[in-house]
């Protein structure tokens, strides 16, 4: 289906606007994702930053595979998937199927997309209307896109139930009469209805027992087999993943950071977020020696993500700048603690904080910043590097200027990685193309003792 655009290069996304391809150069994509945003504009009447959901990103899927997309809670995956099947309007960027733009399809050709582009929700329980019998809801697509006749119809339907390992008689009873499990063979014979080529799995297991969740899984898997579907499966469970999925995504505040073959990504992840994920992830032999990254604190708001890398501000590879080498761990994990103090102190927008304040006539409850400094910092004796640069912060953010408080730490302790957002890099193009966004995949940084010589400023 491909036509042949996409060749492999270097830097396979180097620019946030991006519209180049993040992983294939091979000529059975289905669906080229293109510099894909989609932001939630604020709602209230205060207005305020748009949620960055999904903020560029670029990836093929092949025909007839299985991608997973992971990441923590929040980090844009259900969005993406939404946005694909057009349940959500990109803000921006392209996702190109057969040389169409289906970001910007109207009319007879997007009710063509949302046929052929289905998705299968989380919960069993709240995404089947318990008004309608099982029969109803899996006909009702074929309805809705006047699928042959009313008795062709009433035919597929009990076809379709027995496909999923329902039964006809099943067809006259409501969602309620089910089981969790159930209920997801219902979702899925509703997203089969009408013939689609690509389905957003999202995730469709982790509603349910695990004892059921291999069934279904199974099912899924001998219905792409039959019928030549192309899944994107959104999981948190990353055992799932590696079990099930050709191809992973990585995925982390809106952004994708690594990208590559399942098995080689389990085993030999490159970026460092990956590092963290997977090490989160129990092995079954508990003697099995590893190294455990424990990530620090939560991700940054979308509304306010970070200049450089979005990973920045927990990553355990951080490039220090020159002169700071020496500073242990401890001591260095104190500072980019205190980093976070100030970004939690100025997540709200200064202007709407203020604003909300003088309109509510309420105090901001803001941790205070000595009290952080005492805690973080009591029994560290620190350079005069250092020092300065975290007293003149302090008065900064008790003068209220948290912004100022923010860049003055980031100018005198601030790396590469604060200052520059990594491109998506081709880490290896043998056997499957990989990619990565990190600066540490730079020849300069790619030692881990390797420091930030502090170029010009860009
Ligand atoms: N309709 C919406 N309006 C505003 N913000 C939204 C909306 N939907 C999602 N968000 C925000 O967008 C960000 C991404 O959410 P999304 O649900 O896509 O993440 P996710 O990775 O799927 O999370 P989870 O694994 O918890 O489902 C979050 O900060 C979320 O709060």
């Amino acid at each position: 289906m491909s036509d042949g655009r996409h060749t492999s290069r270097d830097t396979v996304d180097n620019s946030p606007d991006s519209r180049s391809t993040a992983s294939s150069d091979s000529d059975d994509v289905l669906l080229s994702v293109r510099g894909l945003k989609t932001h939630y504009e604020e709602q209230s009447l205060l207005g305020g930053d748009p949620v960055r959901a999904v903020d560029g990103v670029s990836f093929d899927v092949r025909e007839g595979e299985t991608l997973g997309l992971v990441g923590e809670s929040g980090c844009g995956k259900t969005t993406l998937g939404r946005t694909l099947v057009r349940l959500e309007e990109a803000t921006d960027g392209e996702v190109v199927i057969d040389e169409t733009d289906i970001t910007t399809l109207t009319g007879d050709e997007l009710k063509r997309w949302r046929r052929d582009a289905q998705i299968v929700f989380q919960d069993p329980e709240s995404s089947l209307n318990d008004r309608l019998t099982v029969g109803e809801i899996v006909r009702e697509p074929l309805d809705v896109h006047d699928w042959k006749t009313p008795d062709e119809r009433r035919q597929r339907v009990r076809d379709l139930l027995e496909r999923v390992g329902l039964r006809e008689e099943h067809y006259y009873r409501y969602p309620h009469q089910f089981s969790g499990g159930q209920r997801q063979r219902v979702g899925i014979a509703r997203a089969l209805a009408v013939e689609p080529e690509f389905i957003v799995l999202d995730e469709p297991v982790s509603a349910l027992d695990v004892s059921v969740q291999a069934q279904i899984l199974n099912l899924l898997m001998d219905l792409q087999d039959d019928l030549g579907l192309t899944y994107l499966f959104i999981a948190h469970d990353l055992s799932v993943v590696r079990h099930i999925c050709d191809r992973v995504a990585v995925m982390y505040l809106g952004k994708i950071m690594e990208f590559g073959p399942t098995e080689r990504l389990f085993s030999e992840p490159q970026n460092p977020y990956t590092r963290s994920l997977l090490s989160a992830v129990p092995t079954p032999d508990p003697t099995a020696e590893r190294d455990r990254t424990v990530l620090r604190g939560t991700p940054p708001s979308p509304r306010d993500p970070p200049d450089g890398c979005v990973f920045s501000t927990r990553c355990p590879s951080k490039i220090r700048p020159e002169g700071f080498e020496e500073l242990s761990e401890d001591d260095w994990e104190a500072i980019e603690v205190f980093r976070e103090v100030l970004r939690e102190r100025s997540r709200t927008d200064p202007s709407l904080s203020e604003r909300a304040r003088d309109l509510l006539g309420l105090e901001t409850r803001l941790p205070d910043i000595d009290e952080a400094a005492d805690e973080l910092f009591a029994n560290r004796s620190f350079s005069s590097d250092v020092q300065r640069p975290i007293r003149r912060s302090i008065e900064a953010a008790n003068n209220g200027d948290e912004g100022r408080a923010r860049e003055i730490v980031t100018e005198a302790l601030g790396s590469v990685c604060d200052r520059e957002a990594p491109s998506l890099l081709a880490t290896d193009q043998t056997n499957g193309a990989r990619s990565s966004r990190c600066h540490r995949h730079r020849e300069e940084y790619a030692e881990p003792g390797a420091v930030d010589r502090r170029g010009p400023e860009p």
